[in-house]
């Protein structure tokens, strides 16, 4: 293997065939199974989408009910993994409690009938509906209180609202939450979803491939750059000071958080979609003041660093929604979370359906035939 194969974070190298979603990153296109997020955005919900994901093509009106069902069914988790949770520091962050809990799943669940069509559905239902039970879970158990049981009478974004806030949530409220998780749902091949078909690949148990992914999906350069623009946002602090704080960071060559994009060099086509739903929101319920300064933000941005192709990716506005539902920032990646779950699901399921275990090659650059030096003959580095 040469040097020149060798494209740093694999850049641009196909790692696997897929039916699932596909991008367009110089025309901000985004399908889910072919069909364009805005339409699924606009006509579909977050669990027939995930329906679609995962088996390839939009439920009948019978699978829907039954799958939705089912979903309700499954919400409540076991009254060990709450007591589990209640061991879990309060200072802890959320996707650590997150990943944990999904872990955790596969104690009581993890078969591992693969070649089973049941035992998959069956782990995807689980996944769908206990993730967002373990989530609000957390969130209630760090300040010190129950957590809610999820309602039978609500659908799986007002349900989630719920059990957050212990009140029934407002309609719009429910719906752009549901929109919200549509858009997270799945995006070919980044970070978490490649590390969930790793973990796929050597056959281990779907709880074991959803935790692998929670974990990775957390990093500041992937899914946690949604709690860090709010914290931007924060910093800001006035329109006027947008320009003179960009100037800073850039001069100090620090990353915006919330822009740029391995594959989109125009905005990102969901990040246009929550602004959308930002604004609904906030006519609603009265405006961010934070939302004039990311207005001001991309603008300024898009002066300095359009010509590179850097502009606002799906986790630049989704923070300003999800603080208007009331949730609290360091929450909005485990939100991202809840939604991935049906993108990592399809793609473990893709996975398994042709599978080859993933063991890429490495340039080897160390050393060789290196003498062993004994402890009394070595000196120090520094
Ligand atoms: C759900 C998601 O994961 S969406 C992404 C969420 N992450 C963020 O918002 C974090 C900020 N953005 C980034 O760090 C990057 O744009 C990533 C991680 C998303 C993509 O990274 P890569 O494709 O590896 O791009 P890379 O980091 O090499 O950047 C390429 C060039 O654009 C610049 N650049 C990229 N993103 C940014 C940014 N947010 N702010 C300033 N400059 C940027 C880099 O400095 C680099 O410039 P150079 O060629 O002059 O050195
Ligand atoms: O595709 C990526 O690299 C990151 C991203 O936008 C996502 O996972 O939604």
């Amino acid at each position: 293997m040469s040097v020149d194969t060798y494209r740093p974070g694999l850049e641009g190298v196909p790692a696997a065939k897929s039916s699932i979603s596909y991008i367009d990153g110089r025309q901000g296109i985004l399908e889910y199974r072919g069909i364009r997020l805005e339409e699924l955005a606009t006509q579909s919900t977050f669990l027939e989408t995930a329906y679609l994901l995962i088996w390839g093509q939009l439920p009948t009106k019978e699978e829907l009910k039954s799958f939705q069902h089912d979903i309700r069914y499954h919400r409540r988790i076991k009254y060990r993994i709450r007591d589990m949770m209640k061991c879990f520091p309060e200072s802890g962050h959320p996707m650590d409690a997150l990943q944990a809990s999904a872990a955790a799943l596969g104690l009581f669940y993890s078969r591992r009938a693969l070649d089973d069509p049941i035992y998959i559905r069956n782990a995807a239902i689980r996944l769908l509906a206990k993730i967002p039970t373990m989530v609000a879970a957390f969130q209630l158990i760090r300040q010190g209180n129950d957590p809610v049981q999820p309602c039978d009478d609500m659908d799986y974004a007002a349900n989630f609202l719920y059990m957050l806030t212990e009140r029934e949530p407002d309609e719009l409220a429910a719906r752009v939450f549901d929109v919200c998780l549509l858009l997270h749902a799945e995006h070919s091949m980044n970070a978490s979803t490649f590390s969930a078909m790793v973990t796929a690949s050597t056959l281990t148990d779907p709880y074991a491939v959803i935790a692998s992914a929670v974990g990775t999906l957390g990093g500041p350069l992937h899914g946690g750059a949604n709690e860090e623009v709010l914290t931007m946002l924060e910093e800001i602090g006035s329109v006027e000071n947008v320009r003179p704080y960009l100037e800073k960071k850039l001069e100090n060559k620090s990353k915006i958080m919330g822009f740029g994009h391995r594959v989109y060099k125009v905005k990102d086509p969901r990040a246009t979609i929550l602004q959308n739903l930002a604004e609904q929101l906030f006519e609603k319920f009265g405006r961010d003041v934070y939302y004039d300064i990311a207005i001001e933000l991309e603008q300024a941005v898009e002066e300095k660093l359009g010509a590179k192709g850097i502009y606002p990716n799906v986790d630049f506005y989704s923070g300003l929604v999800y603080r208007k539902l009331g949730i609290p920032t360091d929450m909005f990646t485990s939100i991202f979370a809840i939604a991935r779950v049906a993108g990592w699901l399809a793609h473990w399921k893709e996975q398994l359906g042709e599978n080859r275990i993933f063991r890429p090659a490495q340039l080897y650059v160390g050393m060789h035939d290196r003498p062993y030096i004994p402890p009394k003959e070595r000196t120090a580095l520094v």
